[in-house]
């Protein structure tokens, strides 16, 4: 599977083209068919995008897991198969957070809770590119990168614990010569929920 890196953000890996268009289809078509939750609908009405969580639900508000082990879906077997193997995170993945951004929405610069997820966190893209920006935790160095719909982000090490990462709202986004007119896009983040409340002091993202 070929894989790209980025010298400035060491423990980040993309892989273009995880999944296949006809993938792509058919898992939007199977998440466009479950209820989604966020703007008022719990479990995190505060939220103002979409969203969906499968397996262990995580409460932001409550800053930790609201369910215990419910199983991943079916459909979300397969694709968790395929990413086990590019981790070394002991712990298996237990969660899937799903997040739509419609044109104008967008997710703060933030640090995956160090306390309430495990070491990797993947990131699976659908629909629209869009660009997500990495800011080195301490300084002012911010590394943009186009995430492009099926490709998958693995963020370890630096990439995960040392660098904020986020995604404007802007309509239009540029990046060198790429110009990008934002549509919907949907993620899908997989995550090793860990059992407990999130120790940090800062709101837990
Ligand atoms: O939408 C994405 O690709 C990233 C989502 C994210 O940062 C998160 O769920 O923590
Ligand atoms: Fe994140």
């Amino acid at each position: 599977m070929p894989v790209q890196t980025i010298p400035e953000i060491p423990g980040l890996s993309m892989y273009p083209e995880f999944i296949g268009p006809d993938e792509q289809t058919a898992l939007m078509a199977t998440l466009d068919g479950l209820p989604w939750s966020g703007l008022g609908v719990g479990p995190n009405p505060e939220l103002k995008r979409r969203t969906q969580q499968r397996g262990c639900t995580f409460s932001f508000r409550y800053r930790k897991a609201i369910t215990s082990t419910e199983p991943l879906p079916g459909w979300a077997r397969d694709l968790v198969a395929r990413l086990a193997p590019l981790t070394t995170m002991k712990d298996a993945l237990n969660s899937i957070i799903i997040n739509e951004y419609q044109p104008g929405q967008g997710i703060m610069p933030h640090v995956d809770s160090l306390t309430a997820f495990g070491d990797t966190v993947f990131a699976l893209s659908l629909l629209s590119p869009c660009v997500m920006t990495f800011d080195r935790v301490g300084s002012t160095d911010s590394y943009p990168i186009v995430l492009e719909p099926r490709s998958l982000l693995v963020l370890t090490g630096p990439a995960r614990f040392g660098f904020r990462h986020g995604i404007s709202k802007d309509l239009v986004e540029t990046l060198g010569d790429r110009t990008i007119h934002r549509e919907r896009r949907v993620s899908l983040t997989f995550r090793y929920i860990i059992p407990g409340p999130c120790k940090e002091e800062a709101a837990c993202k």
